[in-house]
C-alpha cells in the first residue's frame, strides 16, 4: 500500500526526471493557478462525497486532494519536512 511520503516521492522523481505521459508533469507545467482550481474541485468533491456517497468514495476523493495537495507543495519548492513542521 503506498503512503503520503512514498506518493511524495513518486511525484518529485517524475517532477526531475519528466517521464513522457506523466499526468504529474503535465499539471505541473500547466501551472499554480490550474492546480489551485484542481484543490479546489477535489476538495469539493470530497465534501460532496462525505455528505452523499459513502466511505469508499470519500476515502478516493480524498486520496485525489492529497495528490493534488502534492502537485501544489512540489510546484511551490515544498518538502514534506516544510509542512510537517506546521503540524
Ligand atoms: N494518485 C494519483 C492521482 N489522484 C488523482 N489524480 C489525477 O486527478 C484526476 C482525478 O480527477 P477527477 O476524478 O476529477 O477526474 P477528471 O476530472 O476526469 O480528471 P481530469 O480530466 O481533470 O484529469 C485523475 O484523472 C488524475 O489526473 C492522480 N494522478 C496520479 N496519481 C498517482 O501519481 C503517480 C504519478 O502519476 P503520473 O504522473 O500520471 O505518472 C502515480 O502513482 C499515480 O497513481
Amino acid at each position: 500500500m503506498k503512503t503520503f511520503e512514498d506518493l511524495f516521492a513518486e511525484l518529485s522523481d517524475k517532477a526531475a526526471s519528466r517521464p513522457e505521459g506523466s499526468g504529474t508533469v503535465a499539471a505541473l507545467d500547466a501551472g499554480t493557478h490550474a492546480i489551485g482550481k484542481k484543490v479546489i474541485e477535489e476538495a469539493a468533491e470530497v465534501w460532496m462525497a462525505a455528505e452523499h456517497e459513502g466511505q469508499e468514495r470519500l476515502a478516493e476523493e480524498i486520496s485525489q486532494l492529497l495528490y493534488h495537495l502534492q502537485v501544489l507543495m512540489i510546484d511551490g519548492g515544498l518538502t514534506l519536512d516544510d509542512v510537517y513542521a506546521k503540524l
